[in-house]
C-alpha cells in the first residue's frame, strides 16, 4: 500500500537557490529507501519538506491519506506524530537522562502544560522502558545524554522517534558523525525497525556502499532532481558517476569492493 506520494515537488529558497525541481516518487508501507547524492543535491531539503520542517514552494505530498501541504496547525501536529525524525547531530537535550529524552518523543501527544512539567503516565514510562531495552540502552537509562558515545546518542534518537509510534522515520545523515563500527550498529537497528516493526524508513546517506547494502530501493538525487530510482542491485558505476560527477572516484571503488564489480 502506498504510504507516501510526492508529486511535482519544488523548493526554491528565498536566496533564489532551487533546491528541489519537479520531484516525483512514491513509497510503499514497509520500504527501506536510501537517498544518495552529492553535497548540496537537495537530500536534506527533500526529507524536511515531507514533514514541513521546510515549506515546499509547490507540488503535492500525500502521506497516509493526508494532503501534507494543506494541513492546518493541529493536523500538522498529528502528521508529525506519525513521522519520526532522526538527525546527524542527534538533537538530544544533553543535560537530561536517556529516559527523559526518550519520553520527550511523547510531547506531540501531550498538552503543553503536562509536557512542560514532564508529567508522563505509567503506560508512557513502560513504553519508554521497552523501547530503551529494544535499543540495548538499559544500562544507560539514567545517564545524562552528554555522557554517552555518539552511537549511544543516536540510539536514544531512534528510541525517541519510536516512542511516538510513527509510521515512517526520516533519517537525515544518521551515521555521518559515527565511526564504521557504530555506523553498522545504527544501520542494523534502523533495518530492524523496518523488518520487525514494519516502519517505513527514508534515509539520507553519504556512504553509497552502506546505502546499497541496507536498502530495498535507492533514490539518487542530483541538483534537486531525482536521477535514479530503483533497486540497489542495478546501481552501476555509470549511475554513480552520473549522480556524483567528479566526486564519484572513491564511491565507485566502494561499490566495486562491495560486489566485486
Ligand atoms: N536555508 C537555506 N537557505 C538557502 N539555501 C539553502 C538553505 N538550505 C539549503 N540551501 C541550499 O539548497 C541546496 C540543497 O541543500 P541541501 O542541504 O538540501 O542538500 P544536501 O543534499 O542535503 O546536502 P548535504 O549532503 O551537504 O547535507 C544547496 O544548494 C544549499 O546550499
Amino acid at each position: 500500500m502506498t504510504l507516501l506520494d510526492v508529486k511535482n515537488l519544488n523548493k526554491q529558497y528565498g536566496t533564489g537557490t532551487v533546491a528541489l525541481s519537479n520531484v516525483n516518487f512514491s513509497v510503499k508501507e514497509g520500504e527501506f529507501i536510501s537517498i544518495i547524492g552529492p553535497s548540496g543535491a537537495g537530500k536534506s531539503t527533500l526529507l524536511r519538506c515531507l514533514n514541513r520542517m521546510i515549506e515546499a514552494s509547490s507540488g503535492e505530498i500525500t502521506f497516509d491519506g493526508m494532503k501534507v501541504l494543506q494541513l492546518n496547525k493541529k493536523e500538522l501536529r498529528n502528521l508529525r506524530s506519525k513521522i519520526g525524525m532522526i538527525f546527524q547531530h542527534y538533537n538530544l537535550v544533553n543535560p537530561l537522562s536517556v529516559i527523559e529524552n526518550v519520553l520527550h518523543g511523547r510531547l506531540g501527544y501531550k498538552s503543553t502544560m503536562k509536557g512542560l512539567l514532564g508529567i508522563y503516565s505509567e503506560e508512557e514510562k513502560k513504553g519508554a522502558l521497552e523501547i530503551i531495552e529494544l535499543l540495548g540502552l538499559e544500562e544507560q537509562i539514567y545517564k545524562r545524554c552528554d555522557q554517552l558515545s555518539g552511537g549511544q546518542k543516536q540510539r536514544v534518537g531512534i528510541a525517541r522517534a519510536l516512542i511516538q509510534k510513527p509510521k515512517m522515520l526520516l533519517c537525515d545523515e544518521p551515521i555521518a558523525s559515527l565511526d564504521p563500527n557504530a555506523s553498522k550498529i545504527i544501520m542494523d537497528y534502523l533495518r530492524k525497525v523496518t523488518n520487525e516493526m514494519g516502519i517505513t524508513c527514508l534515509v539520507n546517506l553519504h556512504q553509497v556502499n552502506v546505502a546499497l547494502t541496507y536498502s530495498d530501493r535507492i533514490i539518487g538525487v542530483k541538483q534537486g532532481k531525482i536521477v535514479y530510482d530503483g533497486l540497489p542491485q542495478y546501481v552501476t558505476k555509470e549511475i554513480i558517476q552520473d549522480i556524483y560527477g567528479t566526486e564519484s572516484g572513491e564511491l565507485i571503488l566502494d561499490i566495486g569492493g562491495n560486489r566485486g564489480a
